[in-house]
């Protein structure tokens, strides 16, 4: 299996501030990566030391198995989709898809052009005229249409509203069946991307403390809801991740059921569920509580 993205040891200090600490993963090639973590994680800095933007402090990062920084090789195989991202003073909509191709080789400017359409920009206008969400729309399609074999998108969503948001997600997933590349997506709507993930990697405080694919994350607990002293009963002896009481009902996460577990549990009423990719990844960032939440 081809890596595209490896890091051994990778580690970025600001002074005193471990940005990103002794980071090690290994991304295979085509495959949509979710990039998860908290405000200040260091999702960013990740970002910007696997496309040479900034400079490792120690440790080594390869993209198809070089060394990103001032490599044009790697750069033509790269598009960086930043939630900042800069464009001349008086460019517009149009000039930024006439100069795509000529940083991104697999440019399909006819789907570009269908994209400006379907996320309603207007050629003409400039972009520094754009709002928020406008701006993002036009990152989102340059992401999409550069079929960049690496391609990194960090929160595009900022400012769309939920239909936009959806449009990305289907021509996301659309287009990666049909052009298989590795996408990394950084985002904190993690439920609203949880069916494009196949992998998800968590950063807390500069430290991976999640790399796993997302159907063994899925798999590995369950809910299980009903009245509340029943379900108390069941997962008296299981390690629970998560309770919550409503009333007199409950909700409680756990490990993954056996199949005979699953027997016992429905024939006590109670209701085996599905566990949000979320939640479990909350619980993995060590954030989950006890809840008692009032009628
Ligand atoms: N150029 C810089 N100089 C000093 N500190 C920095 C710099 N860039 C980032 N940091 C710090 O490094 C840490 C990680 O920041 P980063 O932007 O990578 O986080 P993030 O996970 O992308 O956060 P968010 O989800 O809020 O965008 C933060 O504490 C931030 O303040």
């Amino acid at each position: 299996m081809t890596l595209t993205v490896e890091a051994h040891g990778l580690t970025k200090r600001y002074g005193s501030l471990h940005a990103v600490n002794d980071v090690s993963f290994a991304i295979p090639g085509g495959s949509i990566v979710g990039l998860l973590g908290r405000n200040g994680a260091g999702k960013t800095t990740l970002m910007q030391l696997i496309t040479g933007q900034e400079l490792a402090t120690t440790g080594d990062v390869r993209v198809l198995g070089e060394n990103p920084v001032e490599n044009p090789r790697v750069m033509s195989t790269l598009c960086f989709v930043k939630e900042a991202q800069k464009y001349p003073e008086d460019f517009r909509v149009r000039h930024v898809m006439s100069v795509a191709p000529r940083f991104f080789p697999n440019w399909d400017a006819e789907y570009a052009e269908r994209l400006v359409d379907e996320f309603r920009l207007n050629r003409k206008q400039r972009i520094k005229k754009l709002s928020r969400g406008q701006l993002s729309s036009v990152g989102i399609i340059v992401g999409l249409a550069s079929r960049a074999p690496v391609t990194i998108f960090d929160e595009p969503y900022l400012g769309l509203d939920a239909i936009a948001r959806q449009n990305f997600y289907d021509h996301l997933l659309a287009d990666y069946s049909e052009n298989p590349r590795t996408i990394i997506l950084s985002t904190h709507l993690i439920d609203e991307v949880a069916n494009l993930l196949e992998h998800a990697i968590v950063i807390d405080d500069g430290r991976i403390v999640l790399d796993a694919p997302v159907d063994e994350l899925r798999a590995s607990a369950v809910t299980v809801s009903g009245p509340a002293s029943a379900v108390d009963a069941f997962v008296a002896a299981r390690d629970v991740m998560h309770h919550q009481t409503l009333g007199g009902l409950a909700t409680a996460t756990i490990s993954a059921l056996s199949d005979a577990d699953r027997v016992t549990a429905t024939a006590a009423g109670l209701e085996v569920g599905p566990v949000s990719l979320q939640q479990l990844i909350i619980r993995r960032s060590g954030g989950w509580t006890t809840e008692e939440v009032s009628a």
